[in-house]
């Protein structure tokens, strides 16, 4: 069954289309990729992103093995999110980051080729149309992940309670409760957005994401990032660099709610 998929040099992003995920190379809407805000159209029609999330949806925060990921009840309509330019009700199933080794890099998304500390993705999906997240994965409009930038500067207090998990998560498949988490609490105060059609940015890579690139970044202190980095991908290999980067846009219209 081959090395599976990580982020080392051997099972890395480069390798990922021969360790079975041919999409990484033949795909035509791949992510991330780099924004160019003069290329990105304003678009009148888009509306405002209207999250609507339960605090008491949240179930457990783990080590995956790739990223630290907070589980919710995805099971009705709890915490969920519409508009933007989605069409039904899009329900949030788990968010998780992605980091870097040091500060200046670790984000997916690169903004007029600015790199950022990290990046945290909201992952919701298609509930009104589909009737589970695997088959959400299939679709072209199965998937809606707002993506936040982290900058390093002041501390995140609502980073804080996640912050403080980190430290019994250190190995692969480490689980615990996380209960009356506020996922809205992580985001910014302004909302407005970049948005375009992509994919998952892991394996396996499926295209079926509409991507929500939020403009504000969110902070994040230097010691919190630092905690992030004392997670472990496996035994002695510090958790860092689990990023996908940019991938070709093949000529994807990439369109803003601002001017
Ligand atoms: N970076 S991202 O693009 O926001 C992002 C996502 F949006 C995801 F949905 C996943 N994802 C992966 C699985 C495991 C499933 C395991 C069985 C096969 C399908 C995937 N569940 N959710 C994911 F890992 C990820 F990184
Ligand atoms: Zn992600």
């Amino acid at each position: 069954a081959g090395c599976s998929w990580g982020y080392g040099p051997k099972n890395g992003p480069d390798h990922w289309h021969e360790l079975g995920f041919p999409i990484a190379k033949e795909g035509t809407r791949q992510s991330p990729i780099e924004i160019k805000n003069a290329e990105a159209k304003f678009d009148q029609n888009l509306k405002p992103l209207n999250l609507s999330y339960d605090p008491t949806s949240s179930k457990s925060i783990c080590n995956t093995g790739t990223t630290v990921q907070v589980d919710f009840d995805d099971c009705t309509d709890r915490s969920v999110l519409t508009g933007g330019p989605l069409c039904g009700k899009y329900r949030l199933r788990q968010l998780h980051f992605h980091w870097g080794a040091c500060d200046t890099h670790g984000s997916e998304h690169v903004i007029d080729g600015k790199t950022f500390a990290g990046e945290l993705h909201l992952v919701h999906w298609n509930a009104e149309k589909y009737c589970e997240f695997n088959e959400a994965l299939k679709a072209p409009d199965g998937l809606a992940v707002i993506a936040v930038l982290l900058k390093v500067c002041e501390a995140n207090q609502a980073l804080q309670k996640i912050v403080c998990s980190l430290e019994c998560l250190k190995s692969k498949g480490a689980k615990t409760d996380f209960k009356d988490f506020s996922a809205c609490s992580l985001l910014p105060s302004c909302l407005q957005y970049w948005t375009y059609p992509g994919s998952l940015t892991t394996p396996p890579l499926c295209e079926c994401v509409i991507w929500l690139v939020l403009k504000e970044p969110i902070s994040v202190g230097a010691d919190q990032l630092a905690n992030f980095r004392k997670l472990e991908f496996g035994p002695c290999e510090p958790m860092q660099n689990n990023y996908r980067p940019p991938q070709a846009s093949k000529c994807r219209e990439i369109r803003k709610n601002f001017e």
